[in-house]
């Protein structure tokens, strides 16, 4: 089943000049699919990324997450759908610094004014998930970056949205704790079918997607498909992002 389908999508900014960022777009993901998004700087990837988790709209094409274009919903319709169909990890975790781990974590559900004994149950099942169920008393600044990480990933799917948007997951983290990440959300995708679509510069936390899409100068270029053997696709992304080219940065994170 397609969870989410991209349709000819093309972003255009506006302002004294006008700036084409993406040009028809068009892919699936199904669900259960762990979809990365690679492509040197500039090529459009935060574009992509906000037209589908509608912090920006497109100029023309559509978006659908289970059939439903999200950018023709009213505007409280829309915040419900961001809340309930969508969970987001960013590269430097967001979490809010005067809360502790746990409370950071329930806050989805916090909002969505969910009942105290539930949100306690679905804690203690997304910790033991994380494996982060004796820090959850923390504050952030008492735990590592790949255990704030793991934290905001808890809180991205405790309310198990239909689609988990990363971006730059590992960004902000050494190779250890990125590996440790990116086997989080590697077994979340197969023990609960989380559907994810994760954008990034890291050929080694592409490398644990079952596919991998290329978009350059704001167009699709090539998809990759993982197969059995990841470290041999870790090896196929590093020649197809050599034969990308893009500025230094885009190799620099390259890690083995
Ligand atoms: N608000 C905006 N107004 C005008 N141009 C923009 C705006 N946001 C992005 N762009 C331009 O659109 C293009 C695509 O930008 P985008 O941020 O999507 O690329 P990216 O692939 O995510 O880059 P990076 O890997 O460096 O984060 C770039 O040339 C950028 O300068």
């Amino acid at each position: 089943m397609d969870m989410l389908q991209v349709k000819s999508l093309s972003k255009i900014y506006g302002g004294k000049v006008t700036y084409r960022a993406l040009t028809d777009i068009d892919f699936t993901i199904t669900k259960g699919e762990f979809v990365g998004i690679m492509g040197p700087s500039g090529s459009g990837k935060t574009t992509l990324l906000n037209m589908i988790s509608t912090i920006d709209s497109p100029t023309s094409g559509e978006v659908l997450l289970n059939g439903t274009n999200p950018h023709l919903l009213k505007k409280s319709k829309l915040a419900l759908f961001r809340r309930r169909e969508l969970g987001f990890v960013f590269q430097d975790f967001n979490l809010l610094d005067t809360l502790t781990l746990g409370e950071n974590i329930v806050l989805p559900l916090t909002l969505d004014g969910e009942n105290v004994h539930v949100m306690e149950e679905k804690l203690h099942a997304v910790a033991i998930k994380l494996g982060i169920q004796d820090i959850l008393e923390k504050f952030t600044y008492e735990v590592s970056g790949g255990q704030r990480q793991r934290a905001a990933i808890a809180r991205a799917i405790i309310h198990s949205p239909s689609l988990l948007l990363a971006d730059e997951p590992t960004g902000n983290l050494d190779s250890k704790s990125s590996r440790k990440v990116m086997e989080t959300l590697e077994a979340l995708n197969k023990q609960d079918q989380v559907t994810t679509m994760m954008v990034t510069h890291d050929a080694l936390a592409a490398s644990y997607c079952h596919r991998v899409i290329f978009i350059k100068d704001g167009q699709f270029h090539n998809e990759m498909y993982r197969g059995e053997n990841r470290q041999a696709f870790f090896q196929k992304i590093i020649d197809a992002l050599s034969f990308l080219g893009g500025n230094t940065y885009d190799l620099s994170t390259i890690r083995v």
